[in-house]
């Protein structure tokens, strides 16, 4: 995996440095910034323009077993939601000008597409969410959707998910990234009841358990404990890295997604920004592990991409600050800075 240019970050940072600005005071703006110029390789930075969601959709098999506090068929009915433009992340996106785009990975319906693998994932304290073959064709869609976006010219990508269930896999794929208990990654995703969560702590138990040592192994993680959408989210973020566009991540499901992608490819962590940090335990766990801060911090816990497309202006505003501020040695010459 290609580093982001360490030659503009450096230049950046001494752009950033000497903006007519105290010493740090652009904190965190200042930090994006100089991360989308070295992902760029370009000093100032491009404007970010063209920002791409992929909402990746799937059922979990273990919905069915008390771990979420709505029903599956919000999944498939959420799709439709997607796909009218008037879902949560619709609304943010249409205010921030971020195109969208869902994709029906592994949807419990008999709708066909050009995406989906199968009608659901396995129940994962049971049985494998997929088979090898499934995830490989898993990855593969990940992939060809993430090229179809970079062909689209994005500057920034960002993934969103939707899938009843899906925290129960997406946390379980934390704690095999990080070799950490079930007690430490289960949350309560949309809101479970103390009982829903002692359940949720009991399938994730088992479902580690099942997977054994194939834990120590990403790939074989997807196929034990992740699903289709799961596995498609991690193509997308690796191909995204591979190919120099930069990530936004959201919450639980595309952050445990980019700690698996840099399993299989160390490096995809620095091709990464954290939008927000979700109320999810795992989700905040693995961006630790990645050394990413959240650009906001909100209790939002809705997923979809929802806390990314909110962070955006944040990362357009970085760029102007960089791109458009004057330098202090033009309006005080003489003047270095600090
Ligand atoms: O993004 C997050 O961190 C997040 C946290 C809690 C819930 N969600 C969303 O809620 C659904 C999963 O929650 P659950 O309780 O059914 O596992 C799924 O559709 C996610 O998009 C998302
Ligand atoms: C209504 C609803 C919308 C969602 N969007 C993402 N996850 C969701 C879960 C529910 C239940």
């Amino acid at each position: 995996m290609r580093a982001p240019d360490a030659g503009a970050r450096r230049a950046a940072a001494e752009r950033l440095a000497g903006l007519a600005t105290p010493s740090g005071a652009l904190g965190r703006l200042g930090e994006t910034a100089v991360w989308v110029a070295a992902c760029q390789g370009a000093v100032p930075p491009r404007p970010v323009e063209r920002v791409r969601l992929t909402i990746f959709a799937g059922d979990h098999g273990v919905a069915r077993h008390g771990v979420s506090a709505y029903p599956p068929e919000v999944t498939g009915a959420m799709v439709a939601v997607f796909e009218s433009g008037r879902a949560g992340v619709s609304a943010l996106a249409a205010a921030h000008d971020v195109h969208v785009r869902v994709v029906d990975v592994a949807v419990d319906s008999p709708a066909a597409g050009p995406w989906k693998v199968r009608r659901g994932s396995g129940a994962i304290h049971l049985e494998d969410a997929l088979s090898p073959a499934e995830t490989a064709r898993a990855l593969a869609v990940g992939e060809a959707v993430a090229r179809e976006e970079i062909a689209a010219g994005a500057d920034l990508m960002v993934s969103g998910d939707m899938g009843i269930g899906n925290t129960t896999p997406a946390a379980a794929l934390v704690a095999a990234g990080l070799g950490l208990p079930a007690t430490e990654v289960v949350g309560r995703g949309t809101g479970v009841d103390d009982a829903g969560l002692a359940r949720k702590l009991e399938v994730l138990e088992t479902a580690l358990r099942r997977a054994g040592d194939r834990v120590a192994d990403p790939v074989k993680t997807l196929t034990a404990l992740g699903s289709a959408d799961l596995a498609a989210s991690t193509a997308y973020v690796l191909t995204a890295a591979r190919a120099g566009v930069p990530v936004l991540l959201d919450g639980l499901m595309a952050v445990a997604c980019a700690l698996t992608a840099d399993r299989i490819e160390p490096g995809v962590a620095a091709w990464c920004a954290a939008g927000h940090r979700s109320t999810e335990p795992a989700q905040s766990l693995a961006l630790d592990k990645m050394g990413l801060e959240p650009l906001l911090d909100l209790g939002l816990r809705l997923g979809e991409g929802s806390g990314a497309v909110a962070a955006v202006p944040l990362v357009r505003s970085a760029v102007a600050l960089l791109r458009d501020v004057a330098l202090l040695a033009e309006v005080l010459p003489g003047e270095s800075g600090a």
